[in-house]
């Protein structure tokens, strides 16, 4: 039996319309039937369901085999977990966001601190990093920061809050990741789960 960690928010109902064109409906109808449990067995899986920032942890501390999160959160984390596969969902982008374009963004928020941080070192501009767990606009909207370090998709939250793309980064997808051990321990069946999600 292989453990997959899922995000609970809306990578789950990506993966679960994944999931129905491929016709893993076994799969797809479990997760549908979910609404307040966090573990749902199937015939070769068993889910379970946390936050998307959390989906590498119980990967790296093995009690998940497998795990769905966005290449976001990877970036941000640096865990010791392996890199399977680029799944089609999940898109959109890494982006410095402000009312106006600035020389300089001396105070920036942000949900990914260490992306951030890795960012303006790079382009040697020293910076100071507000930390927020989301709505994370509003910062910029409301004068806290000069800019915000977001995720962006349609770029709708950033015009409704009087915001513009100023840098447009790295893009972003979900990504299948699994535990370094039990790729070797459990190879078999996780090659058998990729091959099912790629081809259905
Ligand atoms: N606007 C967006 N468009 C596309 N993908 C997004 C967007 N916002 C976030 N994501 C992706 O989805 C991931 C978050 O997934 P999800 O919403 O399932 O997580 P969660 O933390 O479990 O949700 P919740 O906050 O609702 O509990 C992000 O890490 C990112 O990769
Ligand atoms: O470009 P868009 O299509 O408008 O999508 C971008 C928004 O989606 C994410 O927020 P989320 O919905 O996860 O809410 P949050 O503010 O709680 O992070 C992200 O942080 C942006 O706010």
């Amino acid at each position: 039996m292989i453990t997959m960690a899922l995000s609970k928010g809306r990578q789950l109902k990506d993966f679960i319309k994944y999931l129905d064109e491929k016709n893993l409906t076994t799969w797809s109808t479990a997760l549908k039937s979910v609404s307040r449990e966090l573990v749902i067995e199937t015939d070769a899986i068993r889910f379970i369901l946390v936050k998307g920032e959390d989906v590498p942890v119980y990967v790296e501390e093995g009690v998940a085999d497998l795990g769905i999160t966005g290449s976001d959160v990877l970036f941000e984390q640096n865990r010791q977990i392996n890199n399977l596969m680029d799944l089609p969902f999940g898109y959109c982008h890494f982006a410095i966001a402000a009312k106006k374009p600035k020389e300089v963004y001396p105070v920036v928020a942000t949900k990914y601190i260490n992306f951030t941080q890795n960012y303006f070192d790079s382009i040697k501009q020293p910076v100071k990093i507000i930390q927020l767990k989301g709505s994370v606009e509003l910062a910029a909207t409301i004068d806290m920061a000069d800019a915000i370090m977001d995720i962006v998709q349609t770029g709708t939250t950033l015009k409704e809050n009087g915001l513009s793309e100023q840098v447009q980064l790295d893009e972003i997808n979900a990504r299948l990741i699994s535990n370094k051990h039990a790729y070797f321990a459990k190879n078999d069946e996780i090659q058998t789960v990729i091959n099912q999600l790629r081809m259905g």
